[in-house]
Parts: structure tokens; sequence; C-alpha cells
């Protein structure tokens, strides 16, 4: 038995539920097929728990330092329970509407594990034997935690989402990885008030961002007692009676829990990938530019396309994707681009955040001179209102443009920044240069006025800045 579509996409996380809503909004008929909840990892195991936990954090740290803005509070136990309660309903909010969504606009929602088929008819999803065909399948089923071969159990030795569901929290944790997941996981418990050591195989910690903000990050995590291990790769873990015991060269850590964070791997297997011939890039999908794989009519989106794995980078292709599609089959009359990988905002929300967009000082400077401004956050009224009084604000914003050129790249560390990074896409994404931003007025006291200061500094005018 078969069902047709003009498309049908095996995954509903960001990709492939972005890339249904644009479809049906264009009004192609529209298969999404999913073996889990509507939102994939982003909603259910990613983003939106853990920034809620991050939340619930910092709401935490507001109490220790509540004092020193002259206002009495008095610090209780953390009731971990309570809030993953909290966690669960911000997760279930989003759920419902994202469900509604869906519904109204007419999609069928098939809630089971799905295959690629291809036949002489073209290409399908399978699922349980019944194919819906469509004259294009879109490939978007996420990423799943690499594990290193440790023997992950859950309980001892824990991924990301394993952490998450948890009730209790450990009272000393190892964090394997420096990455996005391990700093935010490092900074989260750290301000629950869990003993954690954060180890990193290379030198720094978030290894592909400006070193000297990662240095930023490291020593606020340092002085809230985390202990940060780099150049450090662990090599064993084993879980024991009573937690576990870590081996990194001739060491051996010991703690309650391990949260392995060492990189996310495309969800390949068993989807009937090999057997319609669609070929690899290493460990992910091959794809064209216009995310069109080796066969015909089947495209790929999000984690599966080597590159940032990012949600709004999934949102980017799913609408991408849809208008492509709706373009091939005549119901769009606009060709969209894709936006390059480098445009994409890269947020890691710990306590400092450090965000950036564009190329790093070092990917531009082998592209030629560049000119580099810095501001301080020390000298921005809304960050040092935000800190508690006596506490040295360490937090910094890097504009780098080309030598007498368009912006290449803003970087940011240092509390809410992620706020900032918005504008620095639109800055690096328009090629804008500082002279462009020069006129254009940034509200006071606001957080972005940093980032105009550092522009104008580049503009040869700084303002609260020595020239
Ligand atoms: C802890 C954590 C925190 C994160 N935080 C952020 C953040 O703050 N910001 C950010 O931008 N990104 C974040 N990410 C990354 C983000 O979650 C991913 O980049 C994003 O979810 C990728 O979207 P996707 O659609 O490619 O895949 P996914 O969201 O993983 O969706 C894939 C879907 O495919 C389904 N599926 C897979 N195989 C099959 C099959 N055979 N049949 C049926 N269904 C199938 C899965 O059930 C899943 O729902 C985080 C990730 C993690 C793990
Ligand atoms: N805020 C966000 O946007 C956000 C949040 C969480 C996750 N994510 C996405 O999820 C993906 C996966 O995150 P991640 O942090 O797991 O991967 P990652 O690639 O960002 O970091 C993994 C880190 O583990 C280190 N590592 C690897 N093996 C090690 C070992 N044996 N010992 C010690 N360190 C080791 C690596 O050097 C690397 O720094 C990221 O690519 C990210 O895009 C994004």
């Amino acid at each position: 038995m078969s069902q047709e579509f003009d498309v049908v996409i095996l995954g509903a996380g960001s990709a492939g539920y972005a890339c249904a809503l644009r479809a049906a909004q264009l009004g192609l008929s529209v298969a999404l097929v999913d073996e889990g909840p509507v939102g994939g990892t982003c909603l259910h195991r990613g983003c939106i728990p853990t920034k809620s936990w991050l939340q619930a954090a910092k709401v935490r740290q507001s109490v220790i330092s509540a004092s020193a803005f002259g206002i009495g509070a008095t610090l209780g136990d953390v009731d971990a329970a309570a809030v993953l309660g909290y966690a669960t309903g911000v997760v279930g909010q989003l759920h419902k509407g994202l469900q509604g969504l869906i519904a109204s606009r007419g999609i069928k929602l098939v809630n089971a594990r799905g295959s690629l088929v291809t036949d002489q008819r073209g290409p399908g999803i399978d699922v349980d034997g019944s194919v819906l065909r469509a004259r294009a399948v879109v490939i978007a089923t996420g990423a799943e935690p690499i594990t290193l071969g440790l023997a992950v159990d859950g309980t001892r030795i824990l991924t990301s989402w394993d952490a998450l569901q948890r009730s209790t929290l450990p009272e000393r944790a190892i964090v394997l990885g420096g990455g996005v997941i391990g700093v935010e996981f490092a900074s989260m418990w750290a301000d629950l008030g869990v003993a954690v050591t954060l180890v990193e195989a290379t030198p720094s910690l978030l290894p592909t961002e400006e070193p000297d903000l990662a240095k930023v990050l490291q020593a606020a995590l340092v002085k809230r007692g985390v202990d940060v291990l780099l150049s450090c790769p662990i090599t064993a873990a084993h879980a024991t009676d009573s937690g576990v015991r870590v081996e990194l060269g001739g060491d051996t850590l010991e703690a309650d829990v391990l949260l392995v964070a060492a990189g996310r791997r495309p969800m390949l297997e068993g989807i009937g990938l090999d057997e319609a011939g669609v070929k690899r890039a290493g460990a992910h999908i091959s794809v064209d530019s216009s995310l069109r794989t080796s066969v015909k009519g089947v495209y790929a989106a999000g984690d599966v396309v080597r590159g940032p794995q990012l949600a709004h980078r999934g949102y980017a292709h799913g609408l991408f994707l849809a208008e492509h599609i709706a373009h091939t089959q005549g119901k769009h009359s606009s060709r969209t681009t894709l936006c390059a990988d480098s445009d994409i905002a890269r947020i890691t929300y710990s306590h400092p955040q450090v965000a950036s967009v564009g190329l790093t000082t070092t990917q531009a400077e082998a592209e030629g001179p560049v000119e580099v401004a810095d501001y301080p956050l020390r000298g921005n009224g809304r960050a040092l209102m935000s800190r508690p009084p006596g506490e040295r604000e360490t937090g910094l914003v890097r504009v780098i443009r080309r030598s007498g050129g368009e912006i290449l790249g803003v970087h940011a560390v240092g509390d809410d920044v992620a706020e900032l990074i918005a504008e620095g896409a639109l800055l690096v994404g328009w090629g804008a240069t500082p002279e462009d931003l020069r006129d254009i007025v940034h509200p006071h006291p606001t957080l972005s006025e940093a980032l105009a200061e550092a522009n104008l500094k580049l503009a040869g005018s700084p303002l609260h800045m020595h020239s």
C-alpha cells in the first residue's frame, strides 16, 4: 500500500519540522515521520531543557549574590526534582504549541520509525511496509552522542540526555569534553552547588572559539570552583559501587558521575541509505550546495549534514529545502539561497556566555590583513549593573574587519552576550562595514552599546574608549 505526497520528511526535529511547516505554507502536501515526539533533540533533549536548567542555576546564583545588591535572601537547598519539573513544563508548553501548528497546517504526522526506499517509481519512506511516496524526500534524522566506547549506563556514566532526566544532583561530577555541552553542564552544575572537574583533550575550552575569550570563560569557571584540566584526554572510565573512576594519562579521578560530552554523530544507520545508494561524506550524508544527495529526489538537512550542529541551522536548512522543493515542483517562484555555515551564530549558554558569528581572528587573517577592536564590558553600564558590586567584569566584545573593508567576525564573552549576536549576524551576513554601523544609534544603557563601541573604534571614532 502506498500514499503520495509532494514531500515526505524523515525526522521531525528542528530541520524536519521547519521544512514541513514551510512546505505546507507553500501549498505542498507533506508527510512528516518521526518515531519520537515532534521537536526532536532541541526541544526535548537539548536546547530547551539545558537552557531551563541553566536558568535555574542562574536564579540560585542571584540568591547567593543578592546581599551584594542590598537585597536580603536566604539560600535554601536545590530541589532538583522541582527544577526537572520546571524544565519539563517549559518543554511541554512548547511541544503543545508545535503540535498545534503542525496539525493546523494539514501536515500528515506519522509517529513511527521510517526508512528510505527507492525503486523505479522514485523515492519514499517505508513505515511498517507501507510506503509514503513523494517526488522529494528529506532525510533529517539528527545526531546521537559519541560515547568513545565508554560503558555509558545512564546512572554513573551519562550522556547529556541521561543527565537531563535526573531528579537528583550528584555531589561530584566529572565532565568529559570542554566543548559546548561540557561547558554548559560544568557551568550549570557548579552554579547548582556540584563539585565539578571539567576535562578537555585539547589545550583550550571551546577549541573552535577565540582562545583568549575561552580563557575568560575558563577563569570564571575556575573562580566558581570548577577544576579545569586541559590537554588531558580521558582514556578510560569504569562505574564502581559508589560512583565512577576515570583515567587520564597516568592519573585517576573519582566522582559520583561522569558526563560524556565528546561530540555527536549523525544517526544514519538502519534507515536504508546504503541500499538506496545515498553517498556519505565521512560520518555525514554527502550533499551539494542545494542539500541534494547523490540520489535523485532525496535531500538531507540538519545535523546529518557536515557543519555546525545547531537548531537554527536546522531551521535554515528546512526552510531552504521547502522553498527549493516547491520551486522545482512549480509552486514557488523564487529560489532561496542557503546561508553559509560561517554566517550562522554560535552560542555557549554558560555563565559567562560565549557568542560568535563569522570568522575567528586566525581564520580572518588567513584571508588577508585584518583590523580587530575589543571593547571591554567593564566600560558598559548595563554589564556593570548586572554584576555583584566589587566583582570585576572581565567580558569583552570583539569585532574583526577586513582591513578597510567589511566585518568578518563578531565575538563576545560575558553574561547575556547571547543577546548581542543576532546583530553580529546581521553585520556579517550583510557584509556591513563599521562605517555603515556608525550612524545607527544604539539605546543606552544596553549591552548592544559594547558592540557599537567596538565598531566605532574600527570606524576611527571611539566614544567611551581611548583612541
Ligand atoms: C544537550 C544539547 C543541548 C543543545 N543545545 C542547543 C542550543 O542551545 N542551541 C542550538 O542551536 N542547538 C543546540 N543543540 C543542538 C540541536 O539540538 C541540534 O542541532 C538540532 O536538534 C538538530 O536538528 P535536526 O532536525 O537535524 O535533528 P534532531 O533534532 O535530532 O531530530 C531528528 C529527529 O529524527 C527522528 N528520527 C531519527 N531516526 C528516525 C527514524 N529512522 N525514523 C523516524 N524518526 C527518526 C528522531 O526521533 C528526532 O526527532 C543541543 C544539543 C544537545 C544534545
Ligand atoms: N548552545 C548550543 O548551541 C549547543 C549546546 C549544546 C550542544 N550543541 C551542539 O551539540 C554538539 C555536540 O556538543 P559536544 O560538546 O558534545 O561536542 P563538541 O564537539 O563541541 O565538544 C567535544 C569536546 O570533547 C573533547 N574530547 C573528545 N574526546 C575527549 C576525551 N577523550 N577526553 C577529553 N576531552 C575529549 C573535544 O576535544 C571537544 O572539545 C555541538 O557540536 C554543538 O553544536 C550546541
